[in-house]
């Protein structure tokens, strides 16, 4: 058995570089995934229609992996003319990628037909620059045209092409049928083929429910899978790598209406080698990832060669890669339950007088709250990972947040835990018409709280000088707890063993926009413990709450110097509540100012 293996490093020729964050995470993993060469898909938002802008886009690319040799492409639009072909050609531009309307990712100025753009093909034609064929016809159910059968009816027009300019060098790019591969075999030497890593993988079983296998075109039959790796097992000249490599964010990925795109740049020749293995073809690596394309191209790597070496062992594959999502363009569609919106301030942060943004999410029913609890950390980790990336969809500027989560921590309450984010909220809880009590006595657990079902408006709150706050002239946020402890007179608790006492307090603080930074401070009752959000790091240890008297928030936040807001969710139905009579409150005293976005549970 080859365990080791060292080739030239590879080319992609089919690669979606993105922009802006999201090109900074993955042009310094194209050489980390075995890749020195690439042809870079011209998909932008706006997309890459001339020259100029292709250079640009090349040279942010270099300035991020120099070791990498990019080749450009335009995207085939009506702006694109014959002497901008001719020009391109000069500044080193390799050919120009058509999409027809809206299969994909960023195609809505894509084609409808092709015969506008003849006087562009034949100027292509000329110079030499070579045509990218995304292959499918858009979905037209009268038509009987749907994603399955998309690229088989496409190749009529590749055949079309073929026959009009035939010099013009013709890719067919990410080949998903039998159809496909038959057709441009039976081509003449002008036409070549990209295949993904992922379509040798996967079939249509495969992308059907999971998301983040779903890619255009799709992966269709077996029998379709079986031709392509066939044709790689042929070591076929005109058949070569291209990955289609496509990140999306997550919160695009895993959604009800997923972009299609597989992302496999950062592990790009190690899951090659594994595929290929699959299916006894590692010997073919070379041929279809180092030296097919090239040759069909006519490039070289302009000094950039280097060698690789893939070694075979087990390899743990990163569940997400992350970039920093927020400042990523929102698409317009918010979820359905987005049920209230007042004011945009987000882009004026500085008018929110208390810099505070209330935002209440829920996320699992209190009626299901056993569920949660009984989740696995791991499986808990996900959710929040999940409620952030909510968040992140709903938030999108650069500021910092803090984040407090409400979450229960037994099943039996996670009561206190909104009269900390009440505190971090720098209000006047007094002013605010609620059922919260704060008890300066001492915690007395042979007490058991009040569970009146009323809802008690006339409660006193004191001490409200526990609210946290951001110190003047610091950067300090400080809540003190003057050897108070805790209590609540809600409702709500009832639902739960009413002969509990509350036993916990928890508190987590993070910033959305930073897994890492994340710190979860919980008291709990008698008990504190500190949890960092990776599930492996728990941490728990016994302590006497009353020798946190003091707790100082500025710890547990020290590494954000700069709050512009304060979210606070929960996935306490309950919370929930009473968090709206707060909301309710905040939008009175500051209705012009401030925007509360509610986001109702969307089981409901
Ligand atoms: O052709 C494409 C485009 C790509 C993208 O997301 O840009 N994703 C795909 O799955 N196919």
């Amino acid at each position: 058995m080859q365990t080791t293996i060292t080739l030239p490093a590879a080319c992609d020729f089919h690669l979606h570089a993105r922009q802006g964050v999201l090109m900074e995470m993955v042009a310094p993993r194209i050489a980390e995934g075995g890749v020195s060469l690439c042809y870079v898909m011209p998909n932008l938002k706006p997309p890459i229609t001339s020259t100029e802008q292709a250079l640009e886009y090349k040279a942010q690319l270099e300035r991020l992996a120099p070791n990498v040799t990019f080749l450009m492409s335009l995207y085939l639009c009506p702006e694109l003319t014959p002497e901008e072909i001719r020009k391109a050609k000069k500044h080193g531009i390799v050919g120009v990628k058509s999409y027809p309307r809206g299969v994909t990712t960023n195609s809505e100025s894509g084609i409808e037909s092709y015969a506008i753009y003849y006087p562009v093909f034949k100027a292509m034609e000329e110079v030499g620059l070579i045509l990218n064929l995304h292959g499918e016809l858009p979905s037209d159910a009268d038509q009987d045209i749907c994603v399955m059968n998309a690229e088989e009816k496409f190749l009529v027009h590749l055949k079309q092409l073929h026959n009009d300019f035939p010099k013009l060098k013709i890719v067919l790019e990410h080949a998903t049928t039998k159809a496909a591969v038959d057709t441009v075999k039976d081509l003449g030497d002008t036409i070549g083929c990209t295949i993904t890593i992922h379509h040798l993988q996967l079939i249509v079983d495969d992308w059907a429910g999971q998301c983040h296998n779903f890619c255009k075109p799709v992966a269709k039959f077996p029998h379709d899978r079986q031709a392509l790796r066939d044709v790689v097992l042929e070591e076929h000249p005109r058949f070569f790598l291209g990955t289609d490599s496509a990140p999306h964010p997550a919160y695009l990925k895993e959604c009800a209406h997923s972009c299609a795109g597989v992302f496999t740049t950062p592990l790009a020749i190690p899951y090659l080698a594994t595929v290929l293995d699959s299916f006894g073809a590692i010997n073919c690596l070379r041929k279809f990832a180092c030296e097919n394309g090239k040759k069909f191209y006519g490039v070289s790597e302009e000094g950039k060669y280097r060698e690789i070496t893939l070694v075979k062992e087990t390899l743990l594959v990163p569940h997400s890669y992350s970039f920093d999502e927020s400042v990523e363009e929102r698409k317009g569609t918010f979820p359905s339950h987005y049920i209230k919106k007042k004011k945009t301030l987000m882009a004026c942060p500085e008018q929110l007088p208390l810099e505070l943004i209330l935002a209440v999410f829920t996320f699992i029913p209190a009626r299901d709250l056993c569920r949660y609890l009984s989740l696995s950390k791991a499986l808990r980790y996900e959710i929040r990972k999940i409620i952030v990336e909510r968040i992140q969809r709903e938030f999108k500027t650069g500021n910092n947040y803090l984040l407090v989560t409400i979450e229960p921590l037994d099943t039996y309450s996670s009561g206190p835990t909104h009269i900390f984010d009440l505190m971090l909220c720098d209000v006047d809880i007094l002013s605010l018409n609620t059922r919260f009590k704060i008890n300066d006595k001492a915690f007395d657990n042979s007490s058991p709280i009040k569970h009146d079902k009323t809802f008690d408006n006339s409660s006193p709150i004191k001490h409200a000088k526990i609210i946290g706050r951001k110190l003047q002239g610091t950067e300090r946020w400080e809540t003190i707890l003057h050897n108070s402890h805790i209590s609540i007179g809600s409702t709500w608790l009832s639902i739960f063993d009413p002969s509990q006492t509350i036993r916990n307090v928890s508190l987590h603080v993070f910033s959305p926009f930073d897994l890492k930074h994340e710190t979860t401070y919980v008291s709990k009752g008698s008990l504190t413990f500190k949890i960092n959000l990776e599930p492996e790091s728990i941490k728990w240890w016994n302590s006497n709450i009353d020798d946190y008297s003091t707790i100082v928030v500025s710890n547990m936040i020290r590494e954000f110097d700069d709050f512009q807001s304060l979210i606070v969710m929960s996935l306490v139905e309950e919370v929930i509540v009473n968090a709206g009579v707060l909301l309710t409150a905040i939008e009175e005293k500051w209705q012009d100012d401030v925007e509360c976005v509610v986001i109702e549970d969307p089981e409901d």
